[in-house]
Formats: C-alpha cells, sequence, structure tokens
C-alpha cells in the first residue's frame, strides 16, 4: 500500500491541481516536447548500503513524451519513479512539474496516475470500483463517475460486462489493465509507470505495449516508464535514460543508445553485444585501428565518453553489435577488405535469426546474428568476418 496513489480518507484523494507550464528546452526534441512537464534536476539520494540509490539523475519529460528508465536490477529505477511521485524525498536537487518545484507536495496532491509490477487493485472493490474511485473522491457524482470509468475501462479492452467483477477473477494481463484505466481516469498529467508489464506473459505484454503507445496519442500522454526490458524500452519510448549503480550514464533517442552508446555498459545493457578488448595502434582520418588481445587487428569509429577519448597506445574496447557483422563461408581474400579468418563454433537457431558463436584470433569470441537463409559455413569450418568502419566504435579502457 506504501505506493499507492488512491488511498481512503480525507487526505487520501488523488489529485491533480493545475500549476502554470514554464519553458524548459529539450535541444534534442522537437519543439511539441520542448516543455517539460517533468524534471529531475541534480537529483541524489543516498541509498540504504554504501552505493547511492541515485547519484546523478538529471532529465526532462517533454509533454506527450514517452520517456524510459532502463537499468539493470537495484539500478535505481523505483527510486525516481517514487521521488516523482512523491513518496520519496531526494537529499540533493529537485523534482520540477510544469516548471514548478513539487517537494512538498503529496503523492496524491501530484498530477500522476502511477501503476506498478503489482497492479495493487482495492480488492473488495470491483472492477468498476476501482476505476471509479478516484472520480469520487475528487467529487465527481457516482452516475458521471461510472460513466467515465467505463469508458477508460473500454479503452483499456475491458468489457462493461467485468465491472462488476472483483479483480482476483481477471488473469494478471487484464488486471493490469484495470489498473491502467485507474490510474488514467481522473486525465493526470504525467503517467509514471514502473515496470508493470515484467510479470506478463510475452504475448500480453507485446499487445499491452501496442495498446499503451495507440492510447498515448488519443490520450495525449506524457508517460515516465522504468524498465529492466531493453527492447522494450528502445520500441516504446521516444527517449531512454540508461542507469546502472544509481548512475545515468546515457540519456537520448533509442537510436543513439543503440548505434552510438556513450560506453561499453550502456552498449550491453541497451542490446546484445561484443565488447572486445584491446590496444590503440593509431587514431587517422576518424578512424581507430586497435590490436585486439586476440592478436586481430580491427577497426572502428572512436567515442569521447566518461573514460576519454581512446589514445594512441592506450587500452580500448571495441563494441560492435552481432548483426552488423558479415560472416561468409570464404576466405578473407575471397571476402575482400578487411575481412579476417574465424571458424563457427556454434550456429543457434532464434526464430527470426540465426545466433552464431565465431572464434576470431587466438582465442577471441564473437556473438553474430546472421538472417535466416543465407549461406553458413559449416560449424567447425572456415570462415570470414568483416564490417564497415561505422558499424564498430572505439572506447577508452578496457
Ligand atoms: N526508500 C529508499 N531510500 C533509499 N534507498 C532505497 C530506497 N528504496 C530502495 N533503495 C535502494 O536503492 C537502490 C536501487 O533500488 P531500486 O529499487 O530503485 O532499483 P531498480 O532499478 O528499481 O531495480 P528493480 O529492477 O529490481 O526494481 C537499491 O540499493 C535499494 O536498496
Amino acid at each position: 500500500m506504501a505506493r499507492q496513489l488512491v488511498s481512503f480518507g480525507t487526505e487520501g484523494t488523488v489529485f491533480g491541481r493545475e500549476g502554470a507550464a514554464r519553458s524548459a528546452p529539450q535541444p534534442a526534441m522537437p519543439a511539441a516536447m520542448a516543455v517539460a512537464l517533468v524534471a529531475f534536476e541534480g537529483i541524489r539520494k543516498s541509498g540504504q548500503g554504501a552505493t547511492p540509490a541515485l547519484s546523478w539523475l538529471e532529465l526532462g519529460v517533454g509533454r506527450g513524451e514517452v520517456a524510459t528508465l532502463l537499468g539493470p536490477a537495484g539500478a535505481g529505477k523505483s527510486v525516481a519513479i517514487d521521488i516523482a511521485a512523491g513518496f520519496i524525498q531526494p537529499d540533493a536537487g529537485q523534482v520540477l512539474m510544469k516548471g514548478e518545484r513539487v517537494a512538498r507536495l503529496p503523492p496524491w496532491r501530484r498530477d500522476i496516475g502511477l501503476v506498478s509490477t503489482q497492479p495493487d487493485l482495492f480488492p473488495d472493490m470491483t472492477v468498476l470500483g476501482n476505476v471509479t474511485f478516484p472520480l469520487e473522491a475528487r467529487g465527481t457524482a457516482r452516475a458521471e463517475g461510472e460513466e467515465r470509468a467505463l469508458a477508460m475501462l473500454a479503452r483499456w479492452g475491458i468489457p462493461a460486462s467485468l465491472g462488476a467483477a472483483r479483480p482476483a477473477a481477471l488473469p494478471p494481463g487484464q488486471q493490469l489493465r484495470v489498473a491502467l484505466a485507474r490510474a488514467l481516469v481522473h486525465a493526470p498529467s504525467l503517467l509514471l509507470l514502473d515496470d508493470p508489464l515484467r510479470a506478463l506473459e510475452a504475448e500480453d505484454r507485446d499487445t499491452l505495449a501496442a495498446d499503451l503507445l495507440r492510447l498515448r496519442a488519443e490520450l495525449g500522454l506524457t508517460v515516465l516508464h522504468a524498465t529492466r526490458d531493453a527492447a522494450l524500452a528502445l520500441a516504446l519510448s521516444d527517449r531512454v535514460a540508461v542507469l546502472e549503480a544509481g548512475r545515468m550514464r546515457q540519456w537520448g533517442t533509442p537510436r543513439d543508445l543503440y548505434d552510438s552508446p556513450a560506453d561499453p555498459v550502456v552498449a550491453a545493457l541497451t542490446g546484445p553485444c561484443n565488447r572486445l578488448s584491446g590496444t590503440v595502434v593509431s587514431i587517422e582520418d576518424g578512424a581507430c585501428h586497435v590490436r585486439l588481445d586476440c592478436g586481430l587487428g580491427a577497426v572502428g569509429l572512436p567515442v569521447i565518453g566518461a573514460e576519454g577519448s581512446p589514445q594512441a597506445g592506450g587500452r580500448c574496447t571495441l563494441v560492435i553489435r552481432p548483426e552488423r557483422v558479415a560472416v561468409a563461408p570464404l576466405s578473407p581474400a575471397e571476402l575482400g577488405g578487411d575481412a579476417v579468418p574465424a571458424r563457427l563454433l556454434e550456429a543457434r537457431f532464434a526464430g527470426d535469426h540465426l545466433r552464431l558463436r565465431l572464434l576470431i584470433g587466438q582465442g577471441g569470441e564473437l556473438l553474430v546474428h546472421r538472417p535466416i537463409g543465407l549461406p553458413l559455413p559449416e560449424t567447425g569450418g572456415e570462415a570470414s568476418i568483416a564490417w564497415d568502419l561505422s558499424a564498430a566504435r572505439v572506447h577508452a579502457g578496457g
């Protein structure tokens, strides 16, 4: 109940308040998203152990934007959501909503809806009662509240015939839909989603994510979402903040994060990738030439990151996505370019692609995703691999 926005009692009403919008430009966003509906400014929060729960969070979510906090367990995502909701106060920094500080506002007076991994529906109320409750608590007459609740339930695919059911009688996907309807029935400015799709079966997760995207446009939602699921974060969001151990490592569009991760940790957290250690040989004309620890030469674009830029003679990590590597059952001379020899260790069927494990150089291993139906080397047989300069990134350190 600790994170329940909708609670009973005189103080326990949800509800929104109109604040004056103030411009807080986000340089990378189109004009429609230029006003930060919610902004985290220099947020810090000490943790329960030595590691801070959040050591730095600085981002603004534009009106109409879907933003996701992506990170592994313990990254600080829930703490950030709870700070936005008002359940946790930061040690430093501030949260602004529509340009105004909200530190003094309790959760039920913030203009938000919240859904967590557990739908937390009121078990003793009917489905309709759950969704009508936020409206009644704000003084809406019952008949009108029920009408609006039924309309919101219908948007989420819950028919009126289920209105009299208890939440426990519904499967998890439908319970979550009821929770979303309840969170949105009073038309809050901001929807906070703390990994609500995590516990669902894949099919339910996909249809719910699709409905969320559809309703986001229909209802003009602004969403701050937290998840550990990189594919979901990239597919659902306009922008993603990658958090790890309480630190925001990168904030950008899904394509930026996937194609140009700021560091190898972001690369690994945003999708499958190869991280190959080596030493920088030279940097010429924007191309970083590397001697990999497995003995092979390789090339990629140098990246300036938290560890600085790659320097000739310095240690580095070359990052490349598995689908950006070409593999052919040919010799390097036949494949041409900068192709190098490889040996196929394993090919596994993964539905829409094959997952190949290749041996390169002295003990190096490379993961490659290959479309189904293309010619493959024999397992254990000779092959060649190649990639173009833009496919690989070289980061300092490794
Ligand atoms: N109220 C709190 N005050 C301070 N630290 C907290 C609080 N709640 C959780 N923490 C700590 O913050 C850290 C991050 O936890 P958090 O729950 O935010 O991770 P998360 O990224 O949401 O992980 P998960 O994906 O498992 O939910 C943990 O070390 C946790 O112990």
